[in-house]
């Protein structure tokens, strides 16, 4: 059942940002969506009008069968929201940081202070359970902020960049929590740019580009939409030299010395020796095969996004696509 459903939204700001731009997006009780999308996609402003912090243009949004926008106080009690911006932690410890947001969630003393240390051993922070804010790196503020948004979770729960500045030890902690809440019967909307971070932990994915929801599915259903199976990823001997003769299964990219071809399986064996001989003859430095990544998808799906879509680079984000120009050969087709 959809404990979190949202259709056809709507955010226009005052001076006519269309933020949110018809979205439909629906997470169940149990199930961890990613919310992937580049910087002024519309994420904040979705989770913000979930919880009342602005309040929709138009569409509706609905948090365990009930009105959220007609309905704020009842959509924040049944959220639990880990905002974007840092905790104000200045002169209070993650102890008591934690606890206050237990205990103003509704549990009682010895709840709170057990569901307090259940996190701050949970993520790894004890050490700094008692310093103060100011004292803190980022990355703990950042799991401090964490513990307090789901120390009394909420049906719902919404994580705006949870692992941003976070070590990558207690980053696998945080995603192992994160999908131990979804195994608890919560449902989990988080919001990410870590393409392959969500990749291994996320259930369903949704992609937003300018407003709009561009794609979504499961990880694997969304990595079977790329051209080819495999990427073959080679440095040429200078940002000049002409792109090698290799079947394709797509346009190749070019980001100066660095093209990335996509292969199908059935031409993996040919790219190879292909490359071999290329590097033989000094026309390559290195080259590697690897299987399609998400990444590779979010990519071709958004490039380098923008609210206006001017900045897109036609699909890719840090290369430049060699689809048309003086170099560019059609899809599928032998390229020199
Ligand atoms: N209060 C506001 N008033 C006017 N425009 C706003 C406001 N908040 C956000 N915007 C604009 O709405 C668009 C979407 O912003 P939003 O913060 O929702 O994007 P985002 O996907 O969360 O981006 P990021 O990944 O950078 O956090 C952007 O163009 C942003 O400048």
């Amino acid at each position: 059942m959809a404990v979190l459903e949202v259709r056809d939204l709507v955010k226009e700001y005052r001076r006519g940002v269309r933020a949110n731009d018809g979205i439909s997006l629906a997470v169940s009780e149990g199930e961890f969506v990613g919310l992937l999308g580049h910087n002024g996609a519309g994420k904040t402003t979705l989770l913000d009008q979930v919880v009342g912090l602005a309040k929709p243009t138009s569409g509706s949004i609905h948090v365990a069968g009930r009105d959220a926008v007609a309905e704020p106080a009842f959509a924040r009690a049944a959220c639990a929201v880990m905002p974007q911006a840092q905790a104000p932690l200045s002169g209070i410890t993650p102890r008591q940081a934690i606890t206050t947001m237990a205990r103003i969630r509704g549990a009682d003393k010895s709840r709170a202070r057990e569901r307090t240390n259940h996190l701050l051993s949970a993520l790894d922070i004890e050490a700094w359970a008692d310093t103060t804010g100011d004292r803190l790196s980022g990355g703990v503020r950042r799991l401090t902020a964490f513990g307090m948004a789901v120390v009394e979770p909420g049906r719902v729960v919404m994580l705006d960049e949870p692992t941003n500045d976070v070590d990558p030890v207690r980053r696998r902690l945080l995603w192992d929590y994160i999908r131990s809440l979804a195994g608890d019967g919560h449902a989990v909307l988080l919001v990410t740019h870590n393409v392959n971070e969500a990749e291994r932990s996320t259930d369903r994915l949704v992609i937003l580009d300018a407003g709009h929801v561009v794609a979504e599915g499961t990880p694997a259903e969304l990595r079977a939409r790329a051209e080819g199976e495999l990427r073959l990823e080679l440095t040429a001997a200078t940002p000049e030299s002409p792109l090698p003769q290799i079947e394709t299964a797509g346009s190749p990219r070019r980001d100066g010395r660095r093209i990335t071809m996509p292969i199908t399986a059935d031409h993996a064996e040919e790219a190879l020796n292909r490359a071999q001989h290329l590097r033989a003859n000094g026309d390559i430095e290195e080259f590697a095969l690897t299987p399609v990544s998400l990444e590779d998808v979010y990519v071709g799906l958004v490039g380098t996004g923008g609210s206006n879509g001017d900045e897109r680079a036609g699909g890719d984000g840090d290369g430049t696509p060699v689809s048309s120009g003086d170099e560019a050969e059609p899809a599928g087709s032998l390229v020199s």
